[in-house]
């Protein structure tokens, strides 16, 4: 139906301006649109694959659209309509200009046109594991069957995206142990995540030749956990997990210690992000004396690393790094112990190959230099973590270090359907730098994947929230589902909206909710002070960003006291000996009281150019944080600020959002059955019959930084986000809808130049 009654004026669904519909579509679940025709309440449909609609609630009332279109083919040009006895104006756009992006983009299949090749046949039995596993129902095909039985040597087993890693390698410990006699204490498997290693570890417990014992004296785990053994056996005393800096907070602490002898403003710099780069430096190898620093930024990041080393040094504590470097210096310094461990890792099976870094790498060339069995499993497409030091080039590279080495391609995915598998393979085949290889699917499906064009961030949650809605209401479960971005920014409208329903969800225990980042809490301070004057937590938020310390709190609030004032009045007395300040002080005042009664997007805007906030983040943005930019916040606290007329109600629903996260990452850990909201990073590995893939465009995938690199000559950081979307989509079994916004953070945006060639393409 494409006409209903709101605000007691007749809409029609073409003409509404296009940024109005989410909030149209929340009224309306609040009641606030009817049928013209039988005056019940009506919804507005905002999902993927079907144009938006008004639809009834109660039935499908198919009189009340036959009699509208009736009546609307009557006569354009008068100025009422008659329908159903009533005299009713006649439609017009509810907005007085109709926005750029007015028209609605339909949805469309992504088809790549490539057949499925065949399947490939199970692998001949010839030996007696291969046959056991059949008969468990755990076969392998022929490729993961030569892995698997791969005799001796360093073998590089080049693994596309589902096509069977974990099987591959515990069948592999297995068939060790059990048809070449291998001692289970001979083994090293080395996993990425704890989590991995657990589940190897309940995967192994499987085959009939394993048992606990066994499984036991392999040596299994994370890099960590295997060298932190090591270092805590043989210097007992430096290694005591008391020593150990568990926590982000706890390196967090030491390094703003350094900051303060420094002079470093603890708000002003980015203390998150400095241990990201020293963690970088430490996994390449590099000290404070050898590592090099490329700006300025990172020239006061090398010194805050060396007094961070110093200060552990000096306290004897430790961080996980140190475990790896720690274990490096433990072998290079004594080449006998070294030696021992030579002897006795006769084979080292390695996880996740491509996401090795430096000192990782040069611990397993050290402990495999005697026997050279390497079982390395990567993929050099799921590289993801540069950032972290890892790097696809040990695995882009193996056989240099590895000269014997042997290389086996899995190139059958079965976990995603040919249309899915297409659509990935088209995507990663632009990147340069990669093995050449080339996924297959097993089963074909009846839905291709989508690409869908919502307006902005807002209209992308509410498509995506109908859609979930649909799904399950049909055969999904919400655990079948994943929601994927980029950044935890780019979660913020569905995860708002996904807050006001039932609907069960989890998010990863690292995300900040929007409403608590610094920013934002700073210019939420600024409209919380229009509505209340003496709100002493305001004024602490709004401090920084009129470049004022927090002690002058102190002083305004014995002002006010003294010369009974509000403390948004004593703005306008604070001496701070710079008259430019003190004038912008004397402005803060009438500003502030300007704002009552405004929309909060209008009280945003206002304090952003009447109070010098630009110029506040402007400065921020000199802190070298490559992810999240202050300027880029404030605009998404806009289009977030939108839909609210009134400021106390988006503070309200701040409030609300930012107690969501805290109570929601406590669920988290109970919840089984929920809808997952992701990074892309911390979806690798994992599997959902149905992924969403948030914000396919220039600029939030490909990221910013990785754009500007480009620019700068730098291809690497771009392979690696296209890498990420990679990533993202092979998530998924059978259904694909990647989101490509017209709009984002209030501007035009472009398709994903990931994504140009293969939608033109289905088009
Ligand atoms: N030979 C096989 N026959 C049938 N199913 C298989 C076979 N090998 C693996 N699978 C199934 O395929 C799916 C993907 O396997 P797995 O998760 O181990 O892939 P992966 O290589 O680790 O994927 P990714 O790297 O993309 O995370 C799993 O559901 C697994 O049980």
């Amino acid at each position: 139906m494409k006409t209903a009654l709101f605000n007691e004026r007749i809409i029609q669904i073409d003409q509404v301006a296009r940024e109005e519909l989410v909030s149209i579509s929340n009224q309306a679940k609040q009641g606030q649109l009817t049928c013209p025709v039988c005056g019940e309440k009506v919804r507005l449909y905002l999902g993927i694959y079907k144009q938006p609609h008004f639809y009834h609630y109660s039935n499908t009332a198919k009189e009340c659209e036959d009699q509208l279109q009736a009546a609307s083919s009557i006569d354009e040009s008068a100025a009422s309509v008659e329908i159903n006895g009533f005299t009713l104006p006649q439609s017009r756009s509810i907005t007085a200009e109709p926005s750029a992006v007015t028209g609605f983009k339909e949805a469309y299949e992504i088809k790549t046109g490539t057949e499925m090749l065949q399947q490939p046949k199970s692998a001949i039995h010839s030996n007696a594991f291969l046959e056991q596993l059949s008969k468990t129902g755990t076969a392998l095909d022929p490729k993961q069957a030569e892995a698997v039985c791969f005799d001796e040597g360093p073998l590089l087993v080049l693994a596309g995206a589902g096509s069977g890693k974990t099987r591959v390698l515990t069948a592999r410990a297995a068939y060790l142990i059990q048809e070449k006699q291998v001692s289970p204490n001979q083994l090293m498997l080395v996993t990425f995540t704890s989590k991995a290693a657990a589940e190897m570890k309940a995967r192994l417990l499987t085959f009939p030749s394993m048992n606990k014992s066994s499984i036991g004296q392999m040596v299994t785990g994370t890099f960590h956990s295997i060298f932190f053994r090591i270092l805590s056996f043989h210097e007992r005393d430096i290694w005591s997990g008391d020593s150990l800096l568990a926590k982000e907070w706890q390196k967090e602490q030491i390094l703003k210690m350094a900051g303060r002898e420094m002079n470093l403003d603890e708000k002003d710099f980015s203390y998150d992000l400095a241990l990201q780069q020293i963690s970088y430096w430490k996994n390449s190898l590099q000290t404070p004396q050898s590592a090099s620093a490329e700006n300025d930024w990172e020239k006061t990041v090398k010194d805050l690393f060396r007094k961070y080393e110093q200060y552990k040094a000096e306290k004897q504590l430790f961080d996980f790094d140190d475990m790896l470097t720690g274990c490096y210096r433990l072998f290079t310094e004594n080449p006998d112990l070294a030696q021992r461990y030579q002897e006795r890792f006769h084979h080292i099976l390695i996880d996740e190959f491509q996401d090795i870094n430096t000192v990782q790498y040069e611990l397993i060339k050290i402990l495999s230099a005697k026997h050279k069995n390497v079982f390395a499993v990567g993929d050099d497409d799921q590289s993801i973590y540069a950032f972290r030091g890892s790097s696809p080039h040990f695995l882009l590279h193996f056989e240099k270090d590895y000269p014997q080495a042997n290389v086996i391609s899995l190139s059958q995915n079965y976990r995603s359907s040919h249309e899915v598998v297409s659509a990935a393979n088209e995507v990663i085949k632009l990147n340069k730098e990669r093995r050449l290889k080339k996924m297959n699917a097993q089963y074909k499906s009846l839905v291709s994947p989508i690409a869908f064009f919502p307006y902005d961030e807002e209209e992308e949650a509410a498509m995506i929230f109908t859609d979930i809605g649909e799904k399950l209401e049909g055969a999904f479960k919400p655990e079948d589902i994943a929601i994927l971005y980029r950044t935890h920014a780019g979660s913020r409208a569905i995860f708002e909206k996904l807050a006001y329903s039932s609907f069960p969800f989890k998010i990863d225990q690292d995300a900040e909710s929007f409403y608590d980042k610094f920013i934002i809490k700073s210019m939420l301070g600024f409209l919380k002070l229009s509505i209340d004057e003496e709100d002493q937590e305001a004024v602490k938020l709004i401090l920084p960003a009129l470049f004022m310390k927090n002690q002058i709190l102190q002083d305004m609030k014995a002002n006010s006291i003294l010369n009974d004032m509000t403390l948004l009045e004593c703005f306008a007395h604070v001496k701070t000996g710079y008259s430019f300040q003190e004038a912008k002080l004397k402005k803060v005042v009438p500003v502030i009281r300007s704002l009552k009664g405004l929309s909060p997007l209008r009280a945003i805007e206002i304090v952003e150019k009447e109070l010098g906030y630009s110029d506040f983040i402007k400065k921020r943005g000199n802190e070298g944080n490559k992810l999240e930019k202050g300027s880029d916040e404030l605009k998404d606290l806009k289009v977030a600020a939108k839909r609210f007329k009134h400021i106390s109600d988006f503070l309200e629903h701040a409030d609300h959002i930012r107690a969501m996260n805290k109570e929601i990452k406590k669920q988290n850990r109970t919840l089984e059955n929920a809808i997952t909201l992701s990074t892309i990073h911390r979806s690798k590995g994992l599997e959902y019959k149905a992924v969403y893939i948030l914000g396919a465009v220039d600029g939030s995938l490909p990221h910013d930084h990785a754009l500007e690199a480009y620019r700068n000559g730098d291809s690497l950081p771009l392979e690696e986000e296209r890498r990420l979307l990679y990533v993202a989509m092979t998530r998924a079994q059978s259904s694909l809808a990647i989101s490509v916004p017209q709009n984002r953070r209030g501007k035009r945006a472009n398709t994903s130049r990931f994504l140009t060639s293969l939608l033109k393409k289905s088009r």
